[in-house]
Order: structure tokens, then sequence, then C-alpha cells
């Protein structure tokens, strides 16, 4: 017989059941390889795309058949949300719009989508005593109170003025106008509501800010497996460019700085808070790569680098091209300026740590991009249009 598996303080760990609302998007479909690979527990995948984990659900000779169950449902509109959440341990939430693209241009949407939508699922576990992972965002903190500095500013380098921290750092947004961070914002409400819940109710939660996850089958490539039109997170876009074989699109000159962390990584640290509840619950989790900071334009570069290695491709002569945030996001964009997640709270609860630097997280995802769209690209590229 296989050895027991262990949480961290040696306890011997329980098969449990998870409803996993958003389970077809890109983390949600990480997770459940997880689950199925490595944890003999039960998923309830729901989302209205199953497309990301299709590999997951068919054929009934997997070894883990049985263990996954998808169920196709919004849950803006469909009664069978609290029984789901009803029959399981742990709802895990990651349904949302989460595209910049979609703030400014589908304010309503993107403010009903990550407030309003999950008002139900954390009323269905605080009144039912269900243990609920909230997905949020690294957003909510905004802008760094470092970029209201003067330029010049020797303060700009003291990490007192950048460093996020969740238990301390204050979450600063742009005027109302701004719509850009009406996610943000709403994420930040949906997070009070659930911490309140929690105070006043015993809601046991766990709140996660995800800090630029990134890896494959993140977003789709425009025109491949998603509309021509559409702007994906910044991964997607670059990614979308080197295989169309153009130059990559710098917002406003490229100067944001994020950290970026390998999807991988960033799925271990959620299984250890699903597996250690004791020290999970009340808890909210930075999860991101501070050793992994770069300017978008630095992204750009490297990735362009990368994806000549893995493509044999020789990189452009101009491998980038500067565009406004007005022509490529429209009215209303705004962004944050830097942002390094402090990871005091992680380490002291989780013991967790990133391993992958950008490069190698690069060249693993480049490699699936190019495996995957570089023929279906060709072919659009080579199709007469129709005059
Ligand atoms: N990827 C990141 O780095 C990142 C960073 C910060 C926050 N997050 C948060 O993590 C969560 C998951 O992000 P992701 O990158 O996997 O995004 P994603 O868009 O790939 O996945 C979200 C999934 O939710 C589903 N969904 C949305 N509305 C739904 C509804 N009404 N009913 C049923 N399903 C619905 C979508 O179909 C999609 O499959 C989101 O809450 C997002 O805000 C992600
Ligand atoms: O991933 C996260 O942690 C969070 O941040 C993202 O926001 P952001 O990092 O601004 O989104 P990206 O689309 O990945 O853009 C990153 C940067 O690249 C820039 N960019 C994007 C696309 C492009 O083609 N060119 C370009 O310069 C953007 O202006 C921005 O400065 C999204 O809001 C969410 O997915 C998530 O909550």
């Amino acid at each position: 017989m296989a050895s027991a598996r262990l949480d961290l303080d040696g306890n011997p760990i329980k098969p449990i059941t998870i409803c996993m609302i958003g389970a077809g998007g890109f983390i949600g479909s990480h997770l459940c390889e997880k689950l199925m690979n490595e944890t003999p527990h039960k998923v309830f995948a729901l989302d209205v795309y199953n497309d990301k984990i299709k590999h997951l659900l068919e054929p009934d000779t997997l070894p883990w058949a049985g263990r996954i169950q998808f169920h196709r449902l919004n849950i803006k509109h469909d009664s069978r949300l609290e029984g789901l959440i009803k029959i399981a341990d742990l709802t895990i939430n990651l349904a949302a719009i989460c595209t910049p693209a979609d703030y400014n241009t589908r304010p309503l949407d993107t403010i009903y989508s990550n407030f309003i939508d999950a008002l139900p699922v954390v009323k269905y576990c605080s009144e039912n005593n269900k243990r609920l992972i909230h997905f949020s965002t690294c957003e909510v903190y905004g802008k760094t109170i470092g970029s209201f500095l003067p330029k010049d500013s020797a303060l700009r380098q003291d990490p007192a003025y950048y460093v996020l921290k969740e238990d301390e750092s204050p979450c600063i947004f742009g005027s109302i106008e701004k719509q850009r961070w009406s996610y943000a914002c709403a994420k930040q409400l949906i997070e009070r509501l659930i911490y309140a819940e929690g105070a006043e109710n015993g809601l046991e939660f766990t709140i996660v800010r995800p800090f630029n996850w990134i890896g494959p089958r993140m977003d789709f490539i425009p025109g491949i497996d998603g509309p021509s039109e559409g702007v994906p997170r910044v991964l997607a876009c670059f990614s979308n460019n080197l295989l169309r074989g153009e130059p990559l699109k710098l917002v406003d000159g490229g100067q944001s700085q994020r950290t970026f962390v390998y999807i991988k990584d960033a799925i271990e640290a959620v299984l250890l808070m699903i597996e250690n509840p004791a020290r999970a619950n009340g808890q909210i989790f930075n999860v991101g790569n501070p050793n992994n900071e770069v300017t978008v334009r630095q992204l750009a570069e490297m990735m362009s680098q990368v994806y000549s290695k893995v493509s044999g491709e020789a990189p452009l002569e101009k491998p980038t091209i500067d565009v406004s945030s007005k022509e490529f996001y429209g009215e209303g964009y705004d962004d944050s300026d830097k942002r390094i997640p402090d990871m005091t709270i992680i380490n002291r609860q989780l013991g967790w740590n990133p391993k992958t630097s950008l490069w190698d997280l690069l060249e693993s995802t480049l490699t699936y991009q190019h495996r995957t769209y570089a023929e279906a690209i060709k072919k659009v590229i080579a199709k007469p249009v129709a005059s």
C-alpha cells in the first residue's frame, strides 16, 4: 500500500471533495491536473467551457476517471450551484473576467463578474459552514506609494515604498474615470466581504492574491482559439506577435514592472493551502516570485530571445514597437507601476517558495506555444484574403 500523504504538521491528509468554480480556465486547468495526478481528492469542475481540461475528462479509462466531474454551468443563474457547494468539503472560486482590456471597455461586466456573481458563492459557503478559497488579485494593491514620490527621490529605492504586504500596504487606485480600476475595486470589496463573513459569522476562508502567474494554456491566441480582435494578457499578446513574426507592442513605452511566477510553482502553493487548512484559514496570501522582476520592455526582449532559441527562427531586427495605452486599450486605461510581493506570510504559514527563473519558465512556455500554435498560424497567414 502507498504510504499516507502527510500535511505540514505530520497528520495524514484525508481525501476531500472540492467544488472548483472556473475550473476550465488557465489556473483551474493546472490545479485540476495537479489534483488528479498527485492527490486522491475529488473535483466537481464548474465552468461554461471545458476545452482546457478535456484531456482530464476523456477517455473514461484515465487513471483518475470518476474523481473529476464536469458541470457546464454559469454561476450567474444556475440553481445547481448551492447543491454542489453543499455536498463538497471545500469551494475554490476562480471564476472572473480578468483581462485588463475588459476593465475599461466592459466595466459593468467586470464589476458584476468579480463582485456580484461571487456573492452567492460566499453566502452558500457561510450558511453551510463550508471552507472557501477565493481568488483575488495583486491588483488590489493598485499603485505603489513610491510612484507618487518625485522621479529623482532616493526613497523610490527603499523597499518600504514599494514592497506589497498583505497586512500593511494600502490599496491605491486611480480616479473613477480611470475605469481600469473597476476590477481591482470589485476584487477589494469581495475580499472585505469574505473577511467580514469570517469575523462575524465564522466563515473559514483563504484569499489568494496571485502576482502574474504565467505558463501554458494562458488565455488565447487571437484568430486561432479566441476572437481575432480580442486582447489577452501580456504573455499571450507577445506570444501571438512572436508566432506571427510581428514586433511586440509596448504600451506607453513598456516601463511598468512586473514579477512573473511559473504556474507550476504557484499551483504548489495552492495545494499547500488546500491540504493545510489550519495554517491557511483566515489568511490572505501573496503568491508570486519577487526574484523574477522585469520591465515589460525587458520581458519583450527576453521573450524574443527565448522564442528564437525554441523555434530556430532568427529574432526580428526591430523586435518591439511603441503604442499608446489609448490606442491599445482605449479610454480609461491606467497601470500598476510595480509589483513586488512580500513573502513573509506564505513562508511562515506554508513554507512555500517559488523555484523557476524567468528564463526557464519562458523557455518551457514558449516551447509549448510554438508546438501548439505555429502550424495553425502558418495556415492562417498563408490563406489568401477574400477580395
Ligand atoms: N492568472 C493570473 O496570474 C491571475 C492573477 C491575478 C488574479 N487571478 C485571478 O485568478 C482567477 C482565475 O484566473 P485565470 O487566469 O485562470 O483566468 P481564466 O479566465 O483563464 O479563468 C476563469 C474561468 O472562469 C470561468 N467563468 C467566468 N465567469 C463564469 C461564470 N459566470 N460561470 C462559470 N464560469 C465562469 C471562465 O469561463 C474561465 O474558464 C480569477 O479570479 C483571476 O481574477 C489570476
Ligand atoms: O496577472 C496578475 O497578477 C493580474 O494582473 C493582470 O494585469 P496586468 O499585469 O496589468 O496585465 P497584463 O495584460 O499581463 O499586462 C502587463 C503589462 O504589459 C503591458 N502590455 C500588455 C500587452 C501588450 O501587448 N503590450 C504591453 O505592453 C500592459 O500595459 C501592462 O503594463 C490582470 O489584471 C489579471 O490577470 C491579474 O489580476
